[in-house]
């Protein structure tokens, strides 16, 4: 039999890098394996692969499953998301687009000057809901850190899910810390039963904050959506800023606001189409 031809579209979200593989019309089966394979090519590498499957429910442009470069697999993507959401606007005309994920429905619509707005749902608080190893009463701030108690390095994230699990530690200077070598340390730590997304977040106005993020599954990145979402709701939890912020990543900025009315969190920010191509034939072949 021969292999399937499959073609790939790789994009960017403020410079996530996210490869959408539209298997809507084909049955192909994507194994860790092959997923690392495919993102160890220099041409297909992602932060996230962004995989289209026929719709499961009414009203939906596609079923979304989202692989890491590790091949793990995650429930969310903001920026891979404003990626998705952009090629299904072009492919029905419509100016709205709306995806199913095991993290729930996320609609999207275009906002303008070249901004796509996601509907990431819901923020999730509860220590079991992030999920935690064990109970926190209070997740704006739980007891964990990093380097001696008298002096730690970092101490008392806020956690949030957004879809996804997140950690963020308040610090001076997102700068000052080595994010690559504490980043896999904190992902891993026996507090996250699901790993974590580890974001250094720096308050820089009551409608700002720089951020920097470690990534579970894929490492340092150049933007993370959901991280964005959940620095900015912690930040508001704790009083830090008001419900409607600018968070700054390595890759740019995007709008985060945290709507009163359902307490859903509403992200705005650019995407980009870099190139497309055939996914190779050969490790299609042990997949299908
Ligand atoms: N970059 C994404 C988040 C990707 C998921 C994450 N690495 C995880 O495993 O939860 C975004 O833009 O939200």
């Amino acid at each position: 039999m021969s292999a399937p031809s499959i073609r790939y579209r790789k994009m960017n979200g403020l410079g996530n890098e996210i490869l959408v593989v539209d298997l809507r019309a084909q049955s192909v089966s994507l194994t860790p394996a092959l997923v690392r394979e495919i993102a160890a090519r220099p041409d297909t590498h992602f932060d996230q692969m962004m995989v289209l499957l026929r719709p499961r429910s009414h009203g939906t442009d596609a079923y979304v499953r989202i692989f890491n470069t590790d091949g793990s697999l995650s429930a969310a993507c903001g920026n891979g998301t404003r990626c998705i959401a952009a090629l299904a606007m072009e492919e029905t005309g419509r100016s709205e687009a709306t995806f199913e994920t095991d993290a729930g429905l996320l609609p999207s619509w275009d906002a303008g000057d070249g901004l796509i707005t996601v509907d990431m749902g819901a923020p999730k608080f509860g220590w079991s809901e992030i999920p935690l190893a064990r109970e926190f009463a209070d997740t704006r701030a739980i007891d964990l850190r990093v380097g001696p108690a008298e002096a730690p390095i970092l101490s008392q994230p806020s956690v949030a899910n957004m879809g996804n699990p997140h950690a963020i530690f308040w610090v001076d200077d997102v700068g000052a810390y080595d994010l690559a070598r504490l980043g896999p340390q904190l992902e891993t730590d026996p507090v996250f039963p699901e790993r974590a997304n580890i974001s250094l977040a720096q308050v820089t106005a009551p409608d700002g904050i720089t951020l920097r993020v470690w990534e579970r599954g894929a490492g340092l990145t150049r933007a993370c959506g959901s991280a964005a979402c959940a620095a900015a709701v912690a930040a508001a939890r704790l009083g830090l800023t008001g419900r409607s912020v600018t968070v700054t990543l390595p890759g740019g900025p995007l709008l985060i606001e945290w709507r009163e009315r359902d307490d859903h969190v509403l992200m705005t920010g650019p995407w980009e189409f870099e190139h497309e191509g055939m996914l190779p034939a050969g490790s299609l072949e042990t997949a299908a």
